[in-house]
């Protein structure tokens, strides 16, 4: 439990407090005759008293509305019967708006001493943590303002920077890093709205869903740094070929690409599909490994009308089920889904 001295003490030194916060002239009866101080961050000692006042004057003027300090640790000493020292740290709120001093902790050493029984300051000693002597200001305020628009500005930088960078991220998790077309992930994304799309709109949704033949073969033979290469130009080949406006072209995983056709029908499907086949022949690549000598495809097409009512993963399921239908029929075909 507080003694009764420190209560008075705490009291003196919430008076003080109160004083400075609200801007009230009572304040300079605090003083004793014999005061020294330093203002603001100032290291230059004040040791008369009406030189003091004066600064509080402008510090007043500076900001005449209220300002409000927010306590974040006080400490009093009992040094002497007639002496005790308060130290004070706080945040400084100003009455505008001010991201920079209300974040900063400014400390405040006070000593009292009593003087023909009155408790008087012989020493007041402020820091917060700008260069104020200078500009001559008591608070930098224009330093403060010049410091807000800089951290406003650097604010704004990052959040580009941010946006820019979750942009790329968004980018590259959607991307197949060896052919740089979409992967399956963007694919499954964009069948779910796709398929929303044509059930909205009534539209016929197709997908090509295609396969390298005797993908093993060419690796184990021409290596995979070639097999690499075949999947890079079999990529430019579909973009070329199957990407109309609103088309999406992916790689569905390993040797396996899917083309998504909105708002296109069984026959233009059919017709899609027998491009990409013949000019994927006309690529003439070579392959020792299969019965035909070059790389070919083979080819699985589903399509959905809007009146069916299944959900996305049906197009995908069909279509893969006609890719393997081809893939028995001997490869290097088309089949369509029932
Ligand atoms: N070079 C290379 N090969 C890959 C890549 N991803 C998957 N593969 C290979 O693709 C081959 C696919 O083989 P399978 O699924 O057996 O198919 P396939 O040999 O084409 O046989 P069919 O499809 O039945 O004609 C495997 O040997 C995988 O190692 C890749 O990124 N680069």
């Amino acid at each position: 439990m507080q003694s009764e001295r420190q209560q008075l003490f705490r009291s003196l030194c919430d008076e003080y407090i109160e004083m400075y916060a609200s801007r009230d002239n009572r304040l300079f009866s605090y003083f004793s005759d014999n005061f020294s101080g330093y203002a603001g961050s100032s290291d230059v000692l004040i040791t008369d008293k009406n030189e003091w006042i004066k600064i509080i004057k402008k510090d007043f003027a500076q900001v005449p509305d209220r300002l409000h300090l927010d306590m974040l640790d006080l400490s009093l000493q009992d040094l002497d019967e007639d002496v005790f020292v308060v130290t004070a740290f706080f945040h400084i709120h100003l009455p505008f708006a001010d991201d920079i001093l209300s974040k900063e902790t400014a400390r405040l050493v006070l000593i009292f001493r009593r003087e023909n029984n009155l408790w008087k300051i012989v020493h007041s000693g402020i820091s917060i943590p700008y260069d104020l002597a200078n500009s001559n200001e008591v608070y930098p305020l224009k330093r403060l303002e010049e410091r807000n628009i800089k951290l406003k500005q650097l604010v704004e930088d990052r959040t580009h920077e941010l946006a820019e960078a979750n942009k790329q991220l968004e980018i590259l998790s959607n991307t197949d890093t060896l052919t740089n077309l979409g992967n399956r992930r963007l694919f499954n994304c964009m069948l779910t709205n796709e398929w929303n799309r044509s059930h909205r709109n009534k539209n016929p949704l197709s997908l090509i869903l295609l396969d390298i033949d005797y993908f093993k073969q060419f690796n184990d033979h021409y290596g995979h740094l070639a097999g690499d290469a075949c999947l890079h130009t079999l990529a430019h080949c579909l973009l070329q070929v199957g990407r109309r406006q609103g088309e999406l072209v992916a790689r569905y995983g390993g040797d396996e690409f899917v083309i998504l056709l909105p708002n296109t029908d069984k026959t233009t499907a059919f017709e899609t599909a027998q491009k990409i086949q013949q000019t994927i022949i006309s690529l003439a690549i070579p392959h020792e490994k299969s019965p035909v000598g070059i790389v070919t495809t083979s080819i699985g097409i589903a399509s959905l009308l809007q009146t069916e009512d299944h959900p996305p993963e049906y197009l995908l399921q069909q279509a893969d089920a006609a890719l393997y239908r081809s893939k028995i029929a001997g490869r290097n075909q088309i089949a369509e889904a029932n």
